[in-house]
């Protein structure tokens, strides 16, 4: 009897094997289907169908997103715009208000009005209503950033830095599940190991997505976990590894300290690989971003930002000031909690979604 029973527990041991190694199986041969589909169909109608299907989501998305930002900026300007009958200074003072009051910061709404009177008077315009289009085409001039347009490969590496609660973790989820879309096998690396939580919130992330994440105990060496992560993704041959970082600001040499550590280990270990750091600002913050933005940049390389939370403030005229006063092209922008609510930033997108 008892051997009846063995028998049949090893049964379903080997059954549950056979179905997890199907199961495997299945997921390469969709990733490659996928890869192969992808590739073949990208000049069919049938794949610019669905392809002009996806863009048109994403821009709705972007455009509700946006809603508050448009009520705070263009929504107002318009309104303003159309008590006017004829362009006048006191017409460029009402639109700087506006401007100022949504957190594109003085500077950068001096240099739009001043480039604005400037057009106006070159192109000779007299109708107010011109003027929309005016502040529409200098917004896009100043978020058009030409180095963007250069990147086509998706890094192997990427550094997420931020201060704690800007968007950091739920970023790396939204990244991880955008890659994992597109074919790409990722691994994350729970680099803040300051911390509690911080692990635990990633690895849910790594489990809703479908990804591995590699962690350390609570207060151990970031840059050993990096190094570990580096190695399994050498070992698995991952195509993407996205490593959360602590962002203890409060402590600004220990802070340069950690992610110089760190960029020692991804240069020894990781070499030939295409790397990317991105730096988490949160959009309602306003001109706090900016101040997280010029001290992060003194202590690491930052090469794109992503400006999460979008959709819940009014000021995201924040955009202009980030992009105006520190050069850094803003990579993505999150327009959401859900897990495809980040978006690769598109200044013309944006603009048209700001503008609609
Ligand atoms: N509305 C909205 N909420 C967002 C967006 N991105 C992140 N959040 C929310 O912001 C909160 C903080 O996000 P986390 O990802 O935990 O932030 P973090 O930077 O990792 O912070 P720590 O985990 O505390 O270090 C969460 O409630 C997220 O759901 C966004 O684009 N829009």
């Amino acid at each position: 009897m008892k051997d009846f029973f063995s028998k049949i527990s090893l049964g379903k041991k080997k059954e549950e094997q056979q179905n997890k190694q199907d199961q495997l199986k299945d997921n390469i041969e969709d990733k490659e289907l996928y890869k192969a589909k992808y590739m073949e169909r990208k000049d069919s109608i049938e794949y610019k169908e669905i392809e002009e299907k996806n863009s048109s989501t994403l821009f709705r998305k972007l455009k509700n997103g946006l809603s508050k930002t448009r009520k705070g900026i263009t929504e107002k300007v318009d309104r303003i715009i159309g008590q006017y009958q004829k362009i006048d200074e006191d017409l460029y003072e009402e639109i700087e208000e506006v401007l100022i009051t949504s957190d594109i910061g003085m500077d950068t709404t001096i240099e739009i009005i001043d480039t604005m009177r400037e057009k106006a008077h070159q192109e000779k315009i007299k109708d107010p209503q011109e003027l929309k289009r005016l502040l529409k085409e200098i917004i896009l001039s100043i978020l058009k950033d030409e180095n963007q347009e250069k990147i086509i490969e998706t890094p192997s590496i990427y550094l997420l830095i931020g201060v704690n609660g800007v968007g950091k973790t739920t970023t790396i989820g939204k990244l991880a599940a955008q890659f994992k879309s597109q074919g790409k096998s990722v691994l994350l690396a729970a680099g803040d190991t300051f911390r509690a939580a911080a692990a635990e919130q990633l690895s849910i992330w790594a489990e809703r997505v479908g990804v591995d994440i590699i962690k350390h105990q609570q207060g151990s060496d970031p840059a050993a976990v990096i190094f570990d992560a580096i190695q399994a993704a050498k070992a698995r041959k991952i195509d993407v590894l996205i490593c959360d970082t602590a962002g203890r600001l409060h402590n600004k040499k220990n802070l340069m300290n950690e992610l110089a550590k760190i960029n020692r280990i991804i240069e020894k270990e990781y070499a030939q690989k295409n790397r990317c750091n991105l730096l988490v600002l949160d959009a309602t913050t306003g001109q706090n971003a900016i101040s997280q933005a010029k001290l992060f940049s003194e202590v690491a390389d930052i090469n794109g930002l992503v400006l999460t939370k979008l959709d819940g403030t009014s000021k995201g005229g924040v955009i202009l000031a980030i992009k105006k006063q520190l050069g850094i092209p803003v990579s993505y922008v999150g327009v959401g909690e859900g897990i495809d609510d980040l978006q690769i930033f598109d200044a013309t997108q944006f603009v048209e979604a700001l503008f609609e």
